[in-house]
């Protein structure tokens, strides 16, 4: 397992808001979490690079390849993030200053992270942004001047620099038309093929679980309250909430709702 969630609980001055979660992932899988809005899909997924914010407690064991990342130092935590594990969100455009180019943006992050040679840096960034699909003529954009779709291949290709061992992606379709939503998965899935990485994958869609889920997890009032391999809960989900998610789904196309083909009882 590369990523063990151990007993993790996040509580607020008001109350207890994700509660005594377990979840392990393994290495180079794609990991879906989905649920209830504010069942503490984000909570959960922030605590691993301890980006909670400060109002937020949190106890249990975070063990990231053997170690426990709650016992790191912001310090430690800063050079992890990025290196080893990275983030994508929802809301890209926040990811980005309006006023820096993207060059700059490439250009920081790899200063932080100890690139220091600039002909290194540009290469790794034009190479990067290459592989998202998108032209040299990009780099010296302001972020306003990109599409929606720019700016997440963007954030994927900053987020996969560095070829993290864990990407977290949060809801990173929910701002984009749906064309350009599987645009974005699809070079996901190209890129952690080449990257060899793992995901971490919030969603509300279906149809993304069952296209590139390996197995997942779903959270109700902040509990995980079914998880397994994603053939078996999307045909034979066992908690009621799973089945109610999944029959409020838009349809799942043919055959058993996970894509299997329907076996005949002759
Ligand atoms: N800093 C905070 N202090 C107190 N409560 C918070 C804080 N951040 C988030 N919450 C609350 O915690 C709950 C869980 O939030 P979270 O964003 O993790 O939900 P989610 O499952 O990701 O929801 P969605 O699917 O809508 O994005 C929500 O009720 C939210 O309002």
């Amino acid at each position: 397992m590369i990523l063990s969630i151990e007993r993790v609980s996040i509580t607020s001055r008001e109350k207890k808001i994700v509660d005594n979660v377990s979840l392990s992932i393994r290495k180079g899988e794609w990991y879906a979490l989905v649920g209830q809005s504010g069942s503490g899909k984000s909570l959960l997924s922030q605590s691993i690079g301890q980006l909670l914010h400060s109002n937020l407690q949190i106890e249990g064991k975070i063990s990231f390849k053997g170690e426990n990342l709650l016992d790191f130092s912001p310090k430690q935590m800063r050079t992890i993030r990025g290196q080893k594990i990275s983030y994508i969100f929802q809301d890209y455009q926040g990811s980005f200053t309006p006023f820096r180019t993207i060059s700059q943006h490439f250009e920081e992050y790899q200063k932080t992270h100890g690139i220091h040679d600039p002909k290194n840096r540009e290469l790794n960034a034009k190479k990067e942004l290459e592989a998202v699909g998108l032209d040299e003529t990009l780099y010296n954009r302001y972020p306003f001047q990109l599409s929606g779709g720019q700016l997440q291949r963007v954030s994927i290709a900053l987020a996969l620099l560095l070829s993290p061992d864990l990407l977290i992606a949060d809801e990173i379709t929910t701002a984009l038309d749906s064309v350009s939503g599987h645009r974005i998965l699809e070079l996901l899935a190209k890129r952690q093929k080449e990257k060899g990485c793992t995901i971490l994958f919030i969603t509300h869609d279906w149809r993304h679980v069952k296209r590139y889920a390996t197995r997942l997890a779903v959270m109700k009032e902040g509990k995980i309250v079914e998880s397994g391999n994603k053939h078996r809960i999307l045909d034979h989900p066992r908690h009621e909430y799973t089945k109610h998610l999944i029959q409020a789904a838009p349809t799942l196309g043919r055959g058993l709702p996970s894509g299997l083909p329907e076996v005949e009882n002759k």
